[in-house]
């Protein structure tokens, strides 16, 4: 669990042109947890057993030594940004809908042994790698065992208070120190469990998709933001000035709410060692429609237009001129 004193230090955190509020961090049994939850606001729930059993011995040796002897899912970027996108939108002869797209990372299935002698020999300028893995069947006993001890009262007790959908996956990430995973948002509710090592996450509301310039939907990189962080183009995001994130570092045993559609950038702190993380991604619940519609909801909404359009349209091009003809003078 993570001491008071702090275990880590701003130097370790990349710098960004962006102003943060902190993140709540609030004691697991505080009834403060559901109302943030019930508000889908963040909050850092400490304090919990939600994943004790793995923060009390899961380290890269022992996810090694117990991991199973399957293949992992291990992403290999020559950077250290790991900018997911969906090979199913990527243009090809099974898909003439697609778009012409450079990925800007690989996808190597390797065993976790190979995996981690390539985190013990890495040197600087090679390849980064990161392994992000459902947690299945396939995993060892001593991992199985852990799992099945994690706090399921818990966090099915969230999940049914607050209405939210089926459990999809748990995803077991294992990062270098410095990899980043940047802007996105997912359409799940996610419980995001540290394990081993510390992780700065920062995350903005829905409503400030504007200033967020997600991809198109149809583009691989949908759900992501544009914005390169580190060299933001002003020119072409002018509103990323405007956003507004919250922020909090997370440590062993710090879970992190983070809120359907919200915002999300994740790095693993520099000079902090190899990170151990698991999340808990949830459907979202049947949404009860209410006036004014929430910000999530508008999301969905627009996703569903812009998914509409360019079905109809066909050329992804004439969605803007339309759209433009629709509703400026009209709409503005
Ligand atoms: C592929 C998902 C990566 C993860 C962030 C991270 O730990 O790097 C995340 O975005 C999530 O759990 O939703
Ligand atoms: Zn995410």
């Amino acid at each position: 669990m993570t001491s008071d004193k702090k275990q880590w230090d701003y130097s370790q955190l990349r710098k960004y042109d962006l102003n943060f509020e902190q993140i709540p961090r609030v004691y697991y049994k505080d009834s403060k947890i559901d109302e943030l939850l019930a508000l889908n606001r963040p909050v850092v729930i400490t304090g919990s057993n939600i994943v004790k059993p793995a923060c009390e011995r899961w380290n890269l040796e022992f996810l090694e030594d117990h991991l199973g002897n399957s293949d992992h899912t291990v992403y290999v970027s020559r950077n250290h940004v790991f900018k997911y996108y969906d090979e199913k939108k990527i243009l090809s002869k099974s898909n003439p809908k697609g778009v012409k797209f450079k990925p800007p990372t690989r996808i190597v299935e390797m065993k976790v042994y190979e995996f981690m002698q390539k985190i013990r020999d890495w040197r600087h300028g090679d390849d980064r790698i990161y392994l992000q893995q459902s947690l299945n069947a396939s995993v060892g006993q001593a991992i199985a065992e852990d799992f099945v001890r994690f706090d399921w009262q818990y966090v099915n007790g969230k999940q049914d208070k607050h209405n939210w959908g089926p459990l999809t996956s748990n995803l077991l990430f294992v990062a270098m120190e410095g990899n980043v995973t940047p802007c996105h948002y997912d359409e799940q509710q996610n419980f995001f469990a540290q394990v081993y090592g510390y992780k700065r996450c920062i995350l903005f509301p829905p409503n400030q998709f504007e200033c967020l310039y997600p991809h198109p939907i149809f583009h691989p990189h949908d759900r992501q933001s544009m914005v390169d962080f580190e060299k933001p183009d002003y020119n072409k995001f002018p509103k990323f000035k405007q956003a507004k994130g919250f922020e909090t570092v997370l440590g062993p045993g710090d879970v992190l709410y983070i809120p359907i559609y919200w915002w999300h950038h994740v790095e693993s702190l520099l000079s902090g060692g190899p990170t151990i993380t698991i999340n808990f991604w949830f459907k979202g619940g049947p949404t009860n429609i209410e006036y004014p519609l929430n910000d999530h909801q508008k999301v969905s909404i627009m996703r569903n237009i812009e998914k509409m359009l360019v079905e109809v349209l066909q050329d992804p091009k004439e969605v803007g001129p339309l759209l433009r003809t629709m509703v400026l003078g009209r709409f503005t």
